[in-house]
């Protein structure tokens, strides 16, 4: 301080104003290059001693360390944040993150997460630390910098995590990945993600995280179920069997018949069970290409579902899924030469048997493929390699509808440990038993509807006789549910209406089929009616285009014949030889061949085309005209050529 004094005080009272600035430009640059100084020595501290990692939205990394993030208080106590009622991450897992924002009366009214509000699930805000703010965080004795940033600013999306730690090697962003994963995978055990294919960016995005459905929901032939799941772990576990005999390692099952027969229900089922995510693809979405496939299928990760929906419509582009339509392959199926199709799509037959199993083709991956008709798809696409495994799925068997009803109306157990005194529930005016409170029903904390609980010789009979009512493979399992769904707290009565439905169902089906007759009649016969005009307007113009060319020959024609007259007239008069020009002479031989030839058709004779009576008509009175004008030219010169003859003679 003294130094300081002793430096300035000669120029402390006797100074002036360029001395007191030259002062504050020494003070300020000084204080500046110590701050930059000290910034640059961080840099190169943090730069020699942390150890940094960035995990990029696209790959599942991130999802666990937003996941884990989400639970930490430090991430819920940014001073800089984003409120959305978006669930954290990727993965859009619903639970309670420290970050999230709750109105006091609910809180203490209860936790219900199924409450809803005007028909909706009521939505929890949370707080989002913001972009590009560094947070520090406390774990397992470091302290780590976490940033999140934008990774395509420009495009406005994709985001990156980057995570910075004080250690000497990466034991320690090891270990908060796999916490952060099995914590991730813990909590996702209940759910089955869905990821759709983009065709824009020719990426995958998340679309949802699904309850897993039970597999018991699914009633098909007994077996079918046993033996796909079976059939599914056995391949997921011989990936070195595959290796060992040098066989792409992939899996094809190709799940066809009628429409609402359990095809996606039963994937989505597996997938629950396998532990699998599903990646669905729309061969016939909007800009879908040969590249998009083939960039998208090497996207796949090793263990998943890939699932194509609705294989045959990929190259009919058909909006209706019924038989009737044709199901004709277009353009846009040609095996070499894609058309581009009015949706933008050039996908073609030979680009998706390339992106299946192609070089680029993700390995590991369970494909399945749905198709209501079989019979349209090309052999290729089918064979075994790309579909290992056919099941065929039918309308409603009489062992399915037992099955599906014992599914909705499951019994009481048969021996309760401590038995609940039977209360009864006025419901719509019916005395209902509300001992469902056996149900095994876990997140229903208050049930909508009360179902009677019936002992499971009366829930078998009941099913028996449900089962007799249905006709075998007429009505889909989809149709089946509906009926249920609506008697999902009448079993009895359920099973006394069952004649009636099926009468009124039949009555609707035969209806429908009606009144699509009645609209395909109708379209055949405007389009028959729309074909008969073009063909008139055809003939039409062909008449047109004849009578004119007629016109044309016959213009020429008397230009020729005119054309003859002079020559001959000046033939005549100029000199006394009666010998014509070469081309006179002919000219009169064939107008004398005319006149003998009238009846094989005259000038007209190269005409190929037959023609109509009118037109006949209008040709022969053509004809006449021609005739006679060649009979008179005719007559006019042999006359010329007498005259001039006699002239010579005399
Ligand atoms: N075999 C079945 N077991 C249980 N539920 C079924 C069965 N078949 C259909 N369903 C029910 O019917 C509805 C439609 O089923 P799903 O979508 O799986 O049929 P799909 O065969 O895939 O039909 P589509 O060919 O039209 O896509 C679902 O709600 C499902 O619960």
């Amino acid at each position: 301080m003294e130094a300081l004094k002793s430096m300035l005080s000669p120029l402390g009272m006797n100074t002036n104003a360029i001395q007191d600035t030259l002062k504050l430009v020494v003070i300020g640059g000084t204080v500046e290059t110590a701050r930059r100084a000290s910034v640059s020595a961080w840099n190169g501290f943090v730069d020699s001693f942390f150890l940094t990692a960035h995990f990029s939205q696209e790959d599942y990394p991130y999802d666990w360390l937003m996941h884990w993030l989400s639970k930490q208080p430090a991430w819920g106590r940014s001073r800089e944040f984003e409120i959305t009622t978006r669930t954290v991450g990727r993965s859009g897992i619903t639970q309670t993150t420290t970050g999230d924002l709750e109105e006091e009366d609910d809180v203490e009214e209860d936790d219900d997460s199924d409450a809803l509000v005007h028909g909706r699930r009521k939505r929890k805000v949370a707080f989002m630390p913001s972009l590009d703010t560094t947070h520090t965080i406390y774990y397992r004795g470091h302290w780590l910098r976490i940033t999140r940033t934008k990774r395509y600013p420009d495009y406005g999306h994709g985001a990156a995590l980057k995570i910075s730690v004080v250690a000497r090697n990466n034991d320690i962003l090891k270990k908060l990945v796999l916490e952060a994963k099995r914590e991730y995978e813990k909590d996702a055990e209940h759910r089955v993600h869905i990821f759709m294919a983009d065709t824009t960016y020719g990426c995958w995005r998340w679309n949802g995280a699904r309850q897993k459905r039970p597999m018991s929901s699914i009633v098909l032939q007994p077996g079918v179920k046993d033996m796909l799941l079976a059939d599914c772990k056995d391949f997921l576990c011989s990936e070195d069997w595959y290796a060992e005999r040098g066989i792409p390692f992939r899996r094809g099952y190709l799940l066809h018949g009628v429409p609402g027969s359990g095809k996606t229900s039963l994937i989505h089922s597996l997938a629950g069970e396998l532990g699998l995510d599903i990646y669905v693809v729309s061969l016939s979405s909007k800009g879908m290409s040969d590249n998009t496939l083939t960039t998208l299928m090497g996207h796949v990760p090793s263990r998943c579902i890939l699932l194509l929906e609705d294989l045959d419509a990929a190259f009919t582009r058909s909006v209706s899924r019924d038989s009737s339509s044709t199901g004709a392959p277009t353009a846009a199926s040609s095996t070499t030469n894609p058309a581009e199709t009015n949706d933008g799509s050039t996908l073609s037959l030979s680009g998706l048997l390339n992106s299946l199993d192609g070089v680029a083709a993700a390995e590991g991956r369970l494909l399945f493929a749905t198709t209501n008709h079989i019979e349209r798809l090309d052999p290729a696409l089918s064979r075994p390699g790309r579909m290992d495994v056919w099941v065929n799925f039918t309308h409603a068997t009489k062992w399915q509808a037992e099955g599906i009803f014992k599914c909705f109306f499951p019994s009481k157990p048969s021996a309760p440990a401590t038995p609940l005194p039977s209360v009864s529930v006025q419901k719509e005016g019916k005395d209902v038993d509300a001992s469902q409170k056996n149900l095994p029903l876990p997140k229903r904390k208050t049930p909508t509807h009360a179902i009677p609980l019936l002992t499971e010789e009366e829930i078998s009979a009941l099913a028996k006789r449900f089962a007799e009512a249905i006709p075998e493979n007429e009505l889909s399992v989809a149709s089946l549910q509906g009926y249920l769904l609506k008697n999902k707290t009448r079993p009895r009565e359920c099973v006394e209406e069952v004649d009636e439905w099926i009468i009124q169902e039949r009555e609707t089906r035969e209806k429908l089929k009606k009144e699509k007759a009645e609209r395909e009649a109708k379209e055949k016969k405007e389009a028959e009616e729309r074909e008969r005009k073009e063909q008139e307007e055809k003939e039409a113009k062909e008449r047109a285009d004849r009578k004119e060319a007629r016109a044309k020959a016959k213009k020429a024609l008397r230009t020729e014949t005119a054309l003859k007259l002079d020559v001959s007239s000046n033939s005549s008069s100029g000199a006394n030889t009666p010998v014509l020009p070469e081309g006179v002479q002919a000219s009169l031989s064939e107008s004398s061949s005319n006149s003998e030839s009238d009846s094989s058709g005259g000038i007209e004779a190269d005409t190929e085309e037959s023609v109509t009576s009118e037109e006949e008509n209008d040709k022969s009175a053509d004809e006449n005209v021609v005739r006679e004008g060649a009979a008179k030219e005719a007559v006019k010169e042999k006359w010329v050529s007498v005259k001039g003859q006699t002239a010579q003679d005399s």
